[in-house]
C-alpha cells in the first residue's frame, strides 16, 4: 500500500526563492525530499504558509507531490520571526484538511520548530506519528547571535517539548546530535543522523575553462567562490579579508566571486549586508578583487561552482550547510569553519580545509599554500567528487529517511496478532522499564533522599501534604495519599495527614465545568493549603497546565513543592522547590519508575518516624545513604567508598 506522509514546512517553501533572507537550504530540503519520496511510491503533501495572493490552495506540483499553501496570517511575505502567532491558524488548517480527507497521513514530516509545534498538535489530537528536522536550533542561535536573534523566547520551550514528544530526531550531523542531547535533553535513541543531499543532475563537475567562458570570467586568473545568503552570520567579511591577507602578505593576486543577494533587493536587510560588505573590501583596499554578482538562478550555480580553484565558506556557525556539498559534487575543494555541519562534510586535509570560524589569516595561509601545490588541488577535486557523491545524494539521503519513517510506522502500528509478537513487546516493554529503572536508582537517589526528608519534616512540624495529577498520575497521587493516612510497610503508626486533590468527583466537575480544568487543583490548594504544608505534584510531561498552576498559587502561598516527573520535565522543572525527573522520555516506563519513587518516599518517611533521630535535616546526608545501602546489602563510607558489612558503623540514635 502507498503511504500517505505530510511535509510540513511552514515558512520555507519548495518554490521559495534561493537566496533571500528567509530562503536556503531547507526549501530545497523540503522540496527534493517530496520528489524523491514520490520517486519511490509515497504520496506526499507539503503543507506550507500561503504567501502570496495567487498561489492556489491545492497545488499539483510533480507527480505524487501536493503543495498545499496554508492561509495562516497574510498572503504576503512575513520574516519567519514574526511567525509564531500564526501557528495556531496553521494547527487547526491542517486538522480540518486531515478530517476533510477520506484516508489520513501515516506520518508526518516537520522542518523548523513552528512546524514542529504543529506537528506535535497533530499528534495529540489525531495521534500521528511525526519525524522531526530542526535545521536550526533556538539554543544554538542565541548562542552566537546574542540580541541579533529575533525569534521568540518561547522558541525553547517549543523546542524542548518537541524534542520530547517527537517520534524520532533528524540530527543533520554530528554536531546536531550533540546539541540535541545537551541542550534539549533529547532522548539519543531517537536521534539518527542523516545529512542533507544534493542532486547530481544539478551539481556535476563541468569544465573549468567552459564555466569561466559562460560567466566572462578571465581563463587564467585565480578565482575564489562565495555563495549563500547575505546574513551577517555567514562571516562572508571573513573571506574579504582573507583575500585581503592573500594578496598582500603572500603576493598571490586573485578575484573573489560573491554570489547571492542583490543590491537592488527588495529586503532591506540584505541591501544593507552588501553595502557593509562592499565598505569593508574598499577599507582593506580590494574593491576591484570583489565581485558581487547578486543572486543568481538555480541553474546557473554549477557554473559558479566549477568556475572557482577554491570554494570558501566560513559562518560563526552552521546547522548544516548545503553549498560546501554542492562545491564539492561539482569538484572544487573547500575552505569551510571548523563549525557544525561543515566540519563532517569537508574533511580536512582530503577534500579542503577547516579553519577556526572569523580567522582570515588562516585562510590566507591555507589559500596560498594550495595554490602553490596545484597537485594537490587535483586531489582535492577527485577526493571531493567521491566523497559528495558516496554520502549526499538525495537518492542516498531519501533512503535512509524513508527507512526512518517506515521504522516510525511500524513502531506506531499495533502489532499483528501472534504470540511471536506478543512475546516480543512483552520483552521490549520489560527491557524498556528494567532501563529506566536503572538510569533512575543512579542518577535520583541524593534527590530521593532530600524529598524524602522533606516530607518527613513537614509532617514533623504539623503540615500536610497535597496530591495532584492527571490519569495514570491522579491515581498515582491518590495511591500515595493512601499509603500516607493508612499505612505503608510500618503496623503501628498515626496517619499522616495526606489528601489527594483528584478524588472530589463533585468539586472537580464544578469547577472544572464552571470554570475551566486548568485550575481545578489551584482552586483546592488555595482552599486547603498553607505555609508549611508540601505539594507534591505528579506528571510525565510536566507540561499539565492545572498541575502548573497548582504550584503557581502554592508557592505564592509559601507551601513546599515537589515535582515527581518524566522527559524533560516541562515547565514544571522550573517552578518546583524539589524535582524528581525520572530519565525516560516513554510516558508508561516513566509511570513505572514513578510508582517506585512514590513507594520509597512513603517508606523513608514512615521508618524515619519511627527511628526519629535519623531524620535527614537534623544528619548529614551520608549517614541516611548508610541506611539505605544497608538495606541493600552493602554500605558506602563518607567518602564514597564501600564498606564491607562487618564494619558497618553502628546505627544512628
Ligand atoms: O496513564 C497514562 C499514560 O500511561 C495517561 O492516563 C496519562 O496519565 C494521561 O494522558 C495524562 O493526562 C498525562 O498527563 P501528564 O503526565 O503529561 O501530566
Ligand atoms: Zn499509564
Amino acid at each position: 500500500m502507498k503511504r500517505r506522509l505530510a511535509l510540513i514546512s511552514e515558512h520555507a517553501s519548495p518554490f521559495g526563492v534561493l537566496g533571500g533572507v528567509d530562503s536556503g537550504g531547507q526549501n530545497v530540503y523540503v522540496g527534493q525530499l517530496a520528489k524523491h519520496l514520490a520517486a519511490m511510491g509515497y504520496t506526499v503533501d507539503v503543507f506550507t504558509r500561503r504567501d502570496h495572493t495567487l498561489l492556489p490552495e491545492i497545488a499539483d506540483w510533480v507527480d505524487g507531490v501536493r503543495l498545499i499553501h496554508v492561509p495562516a496570517g497574510p498572503a504576503t511575505h512575513v520574516r519567519k520571526e514574526d511567525l509564531l502567532p500564526f501557528m495556531a491558524d496553521f494547527t487547526g488548517y491542517v486538522l480540518q484538511f486531515c478530517k476533510r480527507q477520506t484516508v489520513t497521513y501515516d506520518l508526518i514530516h516537520a522542518n523548523f520548530w513552528m512546524s514542529g509545534l504543529v506537528a506535535a498538535d497533530v499528534k495529540r489530537q489525531l495521534g500521528i506519528p511525526f519525524v522531526m528536522t530542526f535545521h536550526a536550533l533556538g539554543r544554538v542561535r542565541r548562542l552566537h547571535q546574542g540580541k541579533a536573534d529575533e525569534f521568540p523566547d518561547e522558541r525553547f520551550a517549543i523546542e524542548d517539548r518537541i524534542a520530547a514528544e517527537a517520534d524520532a530526531i533528524i540530527a543533520e550531523c554530528p554536531q546536531d546530535e550533540e546539541d540535541l542531547c545537551q541542550l534539549y535533553h533529547a532522548d539519543p535513541s531517537k536521534i539518527v543522523i542523516i545529512p542533507c543531499g544534493f542532486n547530481p543532475t544539478e551539481f556535476e563537475p563541468l569544465s573549468k575553462p567552459l564555466a569561466r567562458v559562460a560567466l566572462g570570467l578571465p581563463a587564467n586568473e585565480r578565482v575564489l567562490l562565495q555563495l549563500g545568503r547575505m546574513v551577517p552570520r555567514k562571516g562572508i567579511d571573513t573571506v574579504i579579508r582573507s583575500l585581503a591577507h592573500l594578496v598582500q602578505d603572500y603576493q598571490t593576486p586573485a578575484h573573489l566571486i560573491v554570489v547571492g543577494g542583490d543590491g537592488n533587493d527588495f529586503d532591506s536587510r540584505i541591501t544593507a549586508e552588501v553595502s557593509r560588505l562592499k565598505a569593508i573590501a574598499a577599507e582593506v583596499g580590494i574593491s576591484d578583487r570583489v565581485i558581487f554578482m547578486g543572486r543568481q538562478r538555480r541553474e546557473m550555480l554549477k557554473y559558479y561552482y566549477s568556475a572557482a580553484d577554491v570554494f570558501i565558506t566560513t559562518p560563526w556557525y552552521e546547522p548544516f550547510g548545503i553549498t560546501p556539498i554542492e562545491a564539492m559534487a561539482c569538484g572544487t575543494p573547500v575552505i569551510g569553519a571548523n563549525v557544525g555541519g561543515i566540519k563532517f562534510t569537508v574533511r580536512d586535509g582530503e577534500t579542503g580545509y577547516l579553519v577556526p570560524p572569523n580567522e582570515p589569516v588562516a585562510i590566507a595561509e591555507r589559500l596560498a599554500y594550495l595554490y602553490q601545490q596545484p597537485e594537490l588541488l587535483s586531489t582535492f577535486r577527485q577526493q571531493a567528487i567521491k566523497r559528495a557523491n558516496a554520502l549526499f545524494t538525495w537518492q542516498t539521503v531519501t533512503t535512509a529517511i524513508a527507512r526512518l519513517y517506515e521504522r516510525v510506522v511500524a513502531e506506531n502500528q499495533p502489532e499483528q496478532r501472534s504470540t511471536i509478537n506478543a512475546l516480543a513487546l512483552i520483552d521490549r516493554r520489560f527491557e524498556g522499564a528494567l532501563t529506566a529503572l536503572q538510569t533512575s536508582r543512579q542518577q535520583l537517589q541524593d534527590s530521593i533522599l532530600s524529598a524524602a526528608a522533606m516530607l518527613s519534616d513537614c509532617f514533623q512540624q504539623g503540615g500536610k501534604v497535597l496530591l495532584c495529577g492527571n490519569g495514570g498520575s491522579a491515581a498515582d497521587a491518590q495511591h500515595c495519599a493512601a499509603e500516607f493516612v493508612g499505612r505503608f510497610r510500618c503496623g503501628d503508626r498515626p496517619g499522616f495527614p495526606a489528601m489527594a486533590l483528584t478524588a472530589d468527583s463533585a468539586v472537580l466537575t464544578a469547577w472544572a465545568n464552571d470554570m475551566g480544568y486548568d485550575n481545578v487543583f489551584a482552586r483546592q490548594v488555595e482552599s486547603f493549603g498553607k505555609a508549611g504544608d508540601v505539594l507534591i505534584g505528579i506528571s510525565t510531561s510536566g507540561r499539565s497546565q492545572n498541575v502548573v498552576q497548582a504550584f503557581t498559587v502554592a508557592r505564592s502561598l509559601g507551601m513546599q513543592t515537589l515535582a515527581i516527573l518524566g522527559g524533560d520535565g516541562g515547565e514544571l522543572r522550573l517552578l518546583a522547590d524539589h524535582c524528581l525527573l525520572v530519565p525516560s522520555s516513554e510516558p508508561q516506563h516513566i509511570q513505572e519508575v514513578q510508582i517506585v519513587i512514590i513507594h520509597l518516599l512513603c517508606e523513608l518517611v514512615e521508618q524515619w518516624f519511627v527511628a526519629p533521630s535519623s531524620v535527614v535535616s537534623r544528619q548529614p546526608l551520608a549517614n541516611h545513604l548508610q541506611a539505605i545501602e544497608r538495606q541493600l546489602g552493602k554500605a558506602i563510607a563518607p567518602d564514597g567508598k564501600a564498606i564491607a558489612p562487618d564494619q558497618f558503623p553502628a546505627p544512628i540514635g
